[in-house]
């Protein structure tokens, strides 16, 4: 019987965290509402250091609180998330700690095709982006499973950028243009391509990240200040906002004073963006 009652109270308090929650967000939504949040995940180790858990545990939580973040945003309703998963660079980590993030990979990814998570949720549409090659066969195979399982959706888009950096995207798609034109070209033309054959719209629509628009705030917990290498071409007109808290800290809190400080300069943002500035 006691069970029975602290399960209802449990519940009845969910509800109100939630209904107040979505109150909140509707406040927000009075002024505008950012299209594209992107997240650096910085921290997860530490976190697992301060709380004397294993490195492991840190990605865990860490992968906790970006279910619990995409909910934040989508019912604020945010319509892009990217996040930082996994650079090319950190394939140079130990090899067991390489591992272990494949690992969780592959399971999480899984996870998420479950009728119940927060992907059937919010009808996402799972993109991951980056050199997908350079994934551990399961983890790819995975990943283009996902991708193609939710492909019809498009109430709101998770891109999950692994095997990425954005000097690798800019190389690939100078590659791609090239190759477009190349072959565009008649059968015995000179296959030699201009350089002024190619143009910023091109670049723009062969990067990984062309399937998005430009980021309108960019998260990188743990108090660091640096891009290290991340979507370095969708961030020129956006929020940089490095909050304190480790990934896995990261809340609602954080959502909503990032959301308050872009509403605070969106006119400046809007006419650097119109090139008015
Ligand atoms: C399917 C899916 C989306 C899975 C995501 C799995 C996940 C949480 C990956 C994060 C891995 C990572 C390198 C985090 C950065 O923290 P860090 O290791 O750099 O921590 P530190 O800054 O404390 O060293």
């Amino acid at each position: 019987m006691e069970n029975k009652e602290h399960t209802l109270v449990t519940r009845l308090v969910g509800s109100l965290v939630s209904y107040m929650r979505r109150f909140l967000f509707r406040v927000l939504s009075v002024g505008p509402v950012p299209n594209h949040l992107a997240f650096i995940l910085d921290g997860n180790r530490r976190y697992a250091k301060k709380w004397n858990l294993g490195e492991g545990m840190g990605h865990r939580a860490g992968f906790l609180a970006l279910m619990t973040l995409m909910k934040y945003c989508y019912e604020l309703g945010v319509k892009y998330v990217t996040i930082y998963a996994f650079s090319i660079d950190n394939f140079r980590r130990r090899p067991d700690e390489v591992q272990y993030v494949m690992d969780l990979m592959l399971e999480k990814i899984e996870g998420l095709l479950k009728e119940e998570s927060i992907v059937n949720q919010y009808g996402v549409k799972v993109l991951f982006i980056g050199n997908l090659k350079l994934l551990h066969e399961p983890v790819r195979i995975a990943a283009e499973k996902a991708m193609k399982a939710t492909s019809n959706n498009n109430q709101s888009i998770l891109l999950i950028c692994v095997a990425y950096t954005p000097t690798d995207e800019i190389v690939h798609s100078a590659q791609e243009c090239c190759d477009e034109i190349r072959s565009s070209m008649k059968v015995n033309e000179e296959k030699d391509v201009k350089s002024d054959l190619i143009k910023l719209g091109d670049i723009e629509r062969h990067m990984y990240m062309g399937v998005a628009p430009d980021v309108d705030i960019l998260v990188r917990t743990s108090g660091e200040t640096r891009l290290s290498n991340f979507l370095l071409w969708q961030t020129t007109d956006c929020l940089l906002y490095s909050p304190k808290a480790l990934w896995p800290e990261i809340g609602l809190r954080h959502i909503v004073w990032g959301v308050l400080n872009f509403q605070r300069i969106y006119p400046y943002l809007e006419k650097r963006r119109k090139k008015q500035l």
